[in-house]
This record gives structure tokens, sequence and C-alpha cells, in this order.
């Protein structure tokens, strides 16, 4: 018998044209816009065209702003001054990054035992997050404490060691990865990701992301962390929880479609826009609409919404 394709339960992705009724009756539908920021606000240290006069356009309607980013590199404090130093005001509050969410998970939901800890394949951002959550650590910026040369008496088994957590770590080195190896030879002990993004946009290109950091580990363990970042639901209910969150008036605005719009759609919110401003291209989101996996809607820049 001839096999049917089945059609995409979603419309394919439709691209705004700019004109302002249309525009209005998009931002209409919704309460609450969860902006992803590297690649939609900014890309690198470069503002992105129009982005304050758009959030604040929003701001003005009267729109609830969440900022949800998967750059574990800073907390939530130290990323405010991001969005400082680029002239965007922003509360703490309104900031949701993947290394919070891990932290949550950890300390919250898998409740790190008392007496264990966590070896860290990561930058400060998840320690000050840890730190704030009361997760003992190791590794991560810290000098490990011996020659890398040394590595080898350095690698477990540990009681001690709770979980490996990994995000981008702009420092990695071999000597990290080995005791990471080392500690995950242990089944009982945890793997777990901040997020698992191939590629981190910059000006005029990529450079590997966080799940560079994480997959060589995959290949020497055979094992695939749990990661808390977008697109994983354990982020959104996360989110919905702490800002009491309306699905059914929500949509989630970002670059990347495995990350960002499958945030969106995986976790149920009413709407998901696109942007062409950061990875993913307008090939790439045409395409994904074919299987359903594209964006509602897609704009050449976030700033477009001012019409
Ligand atoms: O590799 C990473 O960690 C990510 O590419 C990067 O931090 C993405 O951040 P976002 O676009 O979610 O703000």
């Amino acid at each position: 018998m001839a096999s049917e394709t089945a059609p995409p339960s979603r419309a394919p992705p439709r691209k705004l044209t700019g004109k302002k009724q249309e525009i209005d009756a998009f931002i209409d539908q919704f309460d609450t816009f969860l902006f992803d920021c590297d690649g939609v606000l900014w890309r690198g240290s470069v503002l992105l065209p129009k982005v304050v006069e758009t959030l604040e356009m929003l701001r003005s309607r009267g729109k609830k702003l969440v900022f949800v980013t998967n750059n574990s590199t800073k907390s939530r404090e130290t990323y405010s001054k991001t969005f400082a130093k680029f002239g965007i005001p922003v509360t703490v509050d309104e900031i949701f990054g993947s290394a919070y969410s891990t932290a949550v998970a950890i300390s919250r939901v898998h409740k790190i035992p008392e007496g264990k800890r966590v070896f860290l394949i990561a930058e400060a951002g998840i320690e000050e997050e840890f730190d704030a959550e009361g997760i003992p650590h190791f590794g991560g910026s810290q000098p490990l404490g011996f020659p890398d040369e040394d590595v080898a008496e350095h690698c477990g088994p540990d009681p001690t060691v709770w979980a490996v957590v990994t995000g981008l770590d702009r420092k990695l080195s071999y000597a990290k990865l080995a005791m990471a190896f080392g500690y995950l030879q242990d089944p009982n002990v945890h793997f777990f990701a901040t997020n698992v993004d191939s590629t981190f946009p910059m000006p005029g290109r990529l450079l590997p992301g966080a799940g560079s950091c994480a997959a060589p580990l995959t290949l020497m363990t055979g094992r695939t962390p749990v990661a808390f970042g977008k697109p994983s639901l354990a982020m959104m209910d996360s989110i919905e929880s702490k800002y009491k969150l309306d699905k059914e008036r929500a949509c989630m605005v970002g670059d990347r479609l495995n990350t960002d719009i499958q945030f969106g759609i995986q976790g149920g919110l009413k709407g998901t826009l696109a942007v062409l401003t950061g990875v993913s291209t307008e090939k790439e989101i045409l395409e994904a609409g074919e299987t359903g996996d594209g964006p509602d809607v897609y704009l050449d820049c976030l700033g477009d919404l001012l019409g």
C-alpha cells in the first residue's frame, strides 16, 4: 500500500509584511513575550537595530517581557549588566537563564543530597547561580589545584561527586574533560547540561556553543546529558510557575529553530516568532515549516515589529 505523508499540523511560517494593521493584530494576540537574547537583541557586543525602541513599544502596550537565554556564562545578576550596557532597561527578575534553570532543577527538583557536590565544565554564571542556591561545586572557573599533567590521579572515583554539569566553557581543557569522564564512569553520577546549543552567534560568524563542551563527554561515555535550557520542558515549567504565564497569551521570539522555536512549540505557547539576525536562515525556517517545526511568523529583525 502506498504510504501517505500526513500534512503538517501547523501552518507554514509566514513573513510579516510590516504593515501596521498586520503587526498590531499579531501583537494584540499576546500578553507576554519571551525573548531569546543572543541573535535577537544583540550579536556579540553589537546591539541589533531598533531593539530598545521595540521593547519600549511592547512595554507601552502593557506587554510583560521575559528574557530567556541559554547563555550560561553569566548569572542573571551579571546578565542584567549586559542589558544595562546596551541601554535596555530590564530587571534581574525579568531574566531567566539556563544557569539559573539548572541551579533550580538541581536544588529544588533533583535535590542534591547533603555532603555531595557537582563538578563543573562551565564559567562563572553557573557558579554564581549555584552559590545562590547553596549547591556545592568545584571545577568551572576555579584552578584545579594540581598541574594538568597529573590529571590521571584526580579522575575519581570520588564518592562526593553527585553530578557533572556542562555549560559553555571557553577555557575547556583536556584535564577538565578527563576529570568529568572519570566521574561519569560511575552510573550514579548524573550528567547534566545547561544547554546543548551547537553554535554561538557572534558578529559575522558562529563560534562553538555550549553543546560542543558536552559532546566530547557523550563520545567518551555514550551518555547524553539532561539539559535544563531551551527547549527543555523543565525550563518552560519553571517559567510558567514563576511568571504565572498564560501560555494561550504568550509568544516566544527567537533566532534558532531547534532551541527557541522548539521551546515555544513543545512548551505549548500560542505563538512563535523567528528573526533572521541570528543562527537560523530563512531557507531553514521555510524547510522547518514543511515538517511543522517552523515558527508561526518571522521577520528580518526584531526592529521590524515597529512596522
Ligand atoms: O552556546 C550557547 O550557550 C548558546 O549558543 C548561547 O549562549 C545562546 O544564548 P541565547 O541565544 O539563548 O541567548
